[in-house]
This record gives C-alpha cells, structure tokens and sequence, in this order.
C-alpha cells in the first residue's frame, strides 16, 4: 500500500516535471518566434548589402528600391534577394549593367547565403571574398570585368556546385578544385595561365570550360605543358615582340599627333569662315516684319530705364543661339553687337489673354526685383510673336547641377551648396508670394529646370524663372497643365489652387535636393511608389530615415540631422491637404534658424 502512494506520487511528480518542461519549452520558442518577428532580419546581413548598395551603379535603382529591412516575413522585396529563415540566402543581380568594385569582403556577413549571380554586369577588381561561406552552393560572376587571380580559398567551398568565372579578365594558375558536389565549371576567355591542376575534377571536364586562356596547357585542352628551357625560350620572343609593338605603337602615336594638329589647323580657319553665317536671330524677323504691329518695330517695353540700351532693331541683329526648349517655347540667347547678351523666351501657347491683359500683367512681372528671381528686362507683343526678354544667368539650371553626368567622374554637390540652394529657393519664393499676393499662385512653374544657377567667388547664387505664367494663361486652365502645378494634389482632384500649390512643388524641389532623385522618374513596382514624396513618407515612417539621402551626401554624418530635418519640412509642404502646409514664409524661417544653428554649432 505504502509503495503503491509512493510510486503514485512520483508518477505525479514525473508527470508535473515533464508539464513544466513542455511549458517552459513552449514559452522559450514564443519568445524566440516573437523576438525573431520583432527583429525581422540580421542587421549584419543589411549592412553587407547596403555597401554593395551605395558603391555599385547600375540601371535597377538599387538605392530607392533598397530600403528598409531586406527580409520582412520571411520574404524579400529588395530587388533580386531572397530570404530563408530570415536570413539573405541568394543575391541575384544579372545583366543590370551593375559597374564599379566590388567590396572586398561584403559578403562575409551573409552567412547562409547560398547563390550569389552578378552574370552580365561590368564588375571591375578582385573577385569577392568567400571564406566562411560554408552553405555556398552556386558562385556565377562569368561576363563581367573581373581581374587578378582565382582565390585559392574558393577549394574550400566544399557544398560549392557551380562555378562560373568565363569572360572576365582573370590571370594566374587555377586552384586545384577537387570538390565533388562541383557539378558545373567553366574558366574560359580569361587570362590564365600555367598547368591545368591534375586533380580528378579538373582533369575529367570538357575543353570548353577552359577555352581561350593563350596560355593554359594541360591534358583537357590537349596541349601538353612546354618544358622550362622552352619556357625561357619562349619568354625572349615575348620581349623582342614586345619591343617591335613598342616601336610601331610610339609611331602610330607621333603620326596621329601630327594628323590631329594639321586637322587643328584647318577647323581653326573653317570656325572663323563659319561664324559670319551662325544662325542670327533675325530669323524671325520677317515674321515680325510681317504681323500687324510691323509698323511698331522697335517698340521692346522696358521696365528699367537705365536697361534700355537696345531696340527691336539691335535684337533681331543679335546672333542668337537655342539654349532650350520648354514646355511654353524656345529659349535663346542673343548677343548684341555691343557684346551684351540676354535671354530671349519666344512664346508659345500665349494666345488666350487679350494684348491689354498680357501687357498689364507683364507690367507687373517686370516690377519684380530680388536677388533670387530672374529679372525680367522687357518684352514684345503682337499678335504672332511674344517675347519675354530675361537678365541672362549663365552656368546650369538646378536640374543639370543634381542629375547631369552621374556617375564615376561626378564632383559631388555637397550638403551646405545643397542647403544655401533650398535656402536661396525659399527666399525668392517667398518674395514672390509676397509681391504677387493676389496672384492665385504667384510662381506656378516652381521645377528644378526653373531654378537657374550662377556660380560665383561665394559659391553657388540660384534665381527663380518662368514664374507668373498661371496669369498669362485664360482663367480657363487650358494650358495650365504644361505648368508644374499640373502634379499637385488639387490640381489633379481639380481643387481651387492656392499660394500653398505653390509650396507643393517647392517640397518636391526639397525632396529632389536631398535625395538626388527625379521626381516622377524612377521605376514603378509594387515595392516603390512612383512619387518623390510617397516614397520619401514610407522609408522615413518605417524608420530607415537615412536610406533616402542622395549617395553623394549620405557619408556627411554630421549633416544627417539637418538633412532629416529639412525633410520633415519639405514632407509637410508635399501634404495632401493645402490647408495643412506651411506657409512659404514660415518655411523660411525655419531654414534660416536651421542655418544659424549649424553655423553656431560650427
Ligand atoms: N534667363 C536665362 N538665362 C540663361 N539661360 C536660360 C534662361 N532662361 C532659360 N534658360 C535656359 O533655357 C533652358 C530652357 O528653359 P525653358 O524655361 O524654356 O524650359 P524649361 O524650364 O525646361 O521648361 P518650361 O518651359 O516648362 O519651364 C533652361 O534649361 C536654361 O538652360
């Protein structure tokens, strides 16, 4: 009886102990479960990838559509990865035109990557470092620029099963890969060299996996290794035919710089016969000469006496050349024969507003003056041709500063140029809201290619453009879609426009500075959104704020928090409703104390 409550109780005992494992077992996984769905990726693994990011170019914009963490649930919406476990298990990025170098050991940190495809790219350098990556499985870097040698550590990939390294610049010998989960292997059109290793594996694979490598010999390309002495032979033909190239190169050199500077020569007096029949800007003249105001000839309205220093006459003897086509016509730039020039705008769609309109507004565009927007000197009406005649800013627009010539080469446009640009945007815009305040929207036309920039001793100096149009179009709205109001919300829901639709765009030029990004470009999936501003609002809501600074600033750490915080303005201009953006003057003011605060903490 007694042994039978004993062993009872020490069944109950068992039995609780074995409970309060399995509970404690259970509770210890929900808590892993739970930690791994917080955390939701390897940060390691983010950080390996963010550097092939940020030092890669290629035609996939990476750098927009990398963002965020790379696995959430389990998956993947970064182009070409895909996770497993959480962990990234594959980077296939091929024929994106992906250029630059590789960094050399990125790829450490991804430890359970399995595949890695950068086929059909113009990767230049090292081949990357794979030491550790034990569950390696496929390594394909064929038809890229690689150089240097095959790292011997890649025969210790012992899962590796493919191997394709064909159509790069490689040289040296080749390791002696023995692994036998090696299924596939090919090295050809390189530059390697020496005997094929006599491992199994190598000796047992088809010629064509080292094809067109000059100097490889060994028993699967049929061609038996030379012995030393033929080697040194060998080696001197080398030289003297290296000599003989030398030679004949240093000739061909001296005999093109002879042709290039006879050709010098000759264009030299072709340019000057030429620049007596450059188009000349009276090209249009006759159709002046033809319109009803012919009589008028000469009659330029000038809203600054002491600017008046030429006629119609001298502006249509002007040589004139095309500096741009825009949405509302073509500009030139005309020099007069004094030497001065200016910037003509020939009108386009202009037609709506009587010409007592046109004039009366022009009167008031022409009061305009401040160092932030573009003069306008004087213009012509008749009933064929309006001419806006401009104060003429040499150097580049906004838009040719931020995108022109991306890429190797490129000087980077630094934070403070950056900051002093948005700060001289801001001025000029608020002046215009100031001055034109019965205007519905004074600028309407606020875009990059409007902002023109003039470089100087102190450095950058930008000046608004093309701004009052809204006023030299009908009440009617025909052509108001040219302008770049057209992208604002109320437009597009065709709600009444405002000072605010103005401050719409000037958010978008804010969000176009600092992320180096085109607004309205950029490829449309299901991970990105096609508008500047959305995609802005989602990576700085999901917290990777600084994913969106344009690569040419994002190493200036100690501007990210300026840089963060002009964001945040420039997100409450792009709001959706008008009501709740800032107005331009309150902008100002709070880029202005930024401004102070970096200078004081300076
Ligand atoms: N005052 C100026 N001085 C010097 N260059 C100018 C001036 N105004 C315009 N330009 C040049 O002419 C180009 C065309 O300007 P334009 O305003 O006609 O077209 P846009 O800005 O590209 O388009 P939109 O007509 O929609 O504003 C500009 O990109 C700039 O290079």
């Amino acid at each position: 009886m007694f042994y039978e409550v004993l062993s009872n109780i020490m069944s109950l005992i068992i039995d609780l102990t074995i409970l309060y494992m399995v509970l404690f077992f259970l509770s210890l996984n929900i808590v892993l479960c739970i930690d791994i769905e917080i955390n939701d990726f390897y940060p390691q693994e983010r950080y390996a990838l963010l550097l092939i990011r940020d030092s890669l170019n290629s035609s996939v914009d990476l750098h927009g559509n990398w963002t965020g963490p790379p696995c959430i649930n389990n998956i993947s919406r970064w182009f070409g990865i895909t996770c497993s476990n959480w962990h990234v298990v594959d980077i296939t990025i091929h024929g994106v035109n992906l250029s630059g170098y590789l960094p050399s050991t990125f790829l450490q940190n991804i430890t359970f990557l399995r595949r890695i495809d950068f086929r059909n790219n113009a990767l230049f350098g090292l081949l990357p470092n794979l030491t550790g990556l034990v569950f390696l499985e496929e390594v394909k870097l064929s038809f890229n620029h690689f150089s240097g040698s095959i790292p011997l550590e890649y025969v210790e990939l012992l899962g590796l099963e493919v191997l394709e390294l064909q159509e790069n610049y490689l040289d040296g010998e080749i390791p002696p890969f023995d692994q036998p989960s090696l299924r596939s292997f090919n090295v050809s059109y390189n530059h390697l060299v020496g005997k094929i290793p006599e491992t199994s594996l190598l000796q047992r694979l088809p010629k064509s996996a080292f094809d067109d490598n000059s100097e490889l010999c060994g028993k699967p390309l049929d061609m038996s290794c030379p012995s030393s002495m033929e080697k040194n032979k060998k080696k001197l033909q080398v030289w003297i035919i290296a000599l003989i190239a030398f030679g004949a190169a240093l000739f061909l050199f001296l005999m093109i710089i002879a042709f290039l500077v006879c050709k010098r020569k000759a264009k030299g007096n072709e340019t000057r016969r030429n620049d007596s029949t450059r188009y000349v800007f009276g090209a249009w003249a006759s159709n002046v000469g033809n319109s009803e105001d012919s009589g008028r000839l000469g009659q330029l309205e000038f809203f600054d006496k002491k600017l008046q220093v030429f006629d119609m006459d001298d502006l249509l003897r002007a040589s004139a050349e095309v500096v741009g086509r825009g949405e509302f016509g073509v500009t030139y730039k005309a020099t007069l024969e004094t030497g001065n020039a200016v910037a003509v705008k020939r009108l386009s769609y202009m037609n709506e507003l009587s010409k007592k309109e046109f004039i009366q507004q022009m009167q008031l565009l022409g009061q305009i003056k401040h160092e932030n927007v573009v003069e306008i000197i004087s213009f012509y009406h008749s009933e064929d041709q309006k001419l806006i005649i401009y104060e003429l800013v040499s150097d580049c627009t906004l838009f040719e500063l931020l995108h022109e010539g991306r890429g190797i080469g490129r000087i980077p446009l630094d934070w403070s140029t950056r900051l002093s640009i948005i700060k001289d945007i801001a001025k000029g815009l608020d002046f215009l809201h100031q001055f034109l305040s019965s205007h519905k929207v004074p600028h309407a036309n606020l875009k990059s290619s409007n902002v023109l920039i003039h470089q100087t001793n102190q450095g950058y100096h930008s000046k608004l453009t093309d701004y009052g149009f809204l006023s030299l179009l009908s009440s009617s709205n025909k052509n108001a879609e040219k302008l770049s109001i057209s992208k604002s919300p109320e437009f597009v829901k065709r709600k009444k426009l405002t000072h605010k639709t103005d401050v719409y765009c000037f958010g978008i030029i804010m969000l176009e500075i600092i992320t180096g990004k085109i607004p309205g470009g950029g490829e449309v999936d299901e991970t990105t959104s096609n508008d500047l501003s959305d995609w802005v609002r989602t990576v700085v809501n999901n917290d990777w704020s600084t994913d969106i600074l344009d690569l040419e600033i994002l190493s200036e750490r100690e501007g990210h928090d300026a840089m963060l915080n002009l964001t945040e303005i420039a997100l409450e201009c792009t709001d959706l409703m008008p009501e709740k953006r800032p107005k331009m003057s309150v902008v100002l003011k709070r880029i202005e104390e930024m401004e102070q605060m970096i200078k004081e903490n300076d």
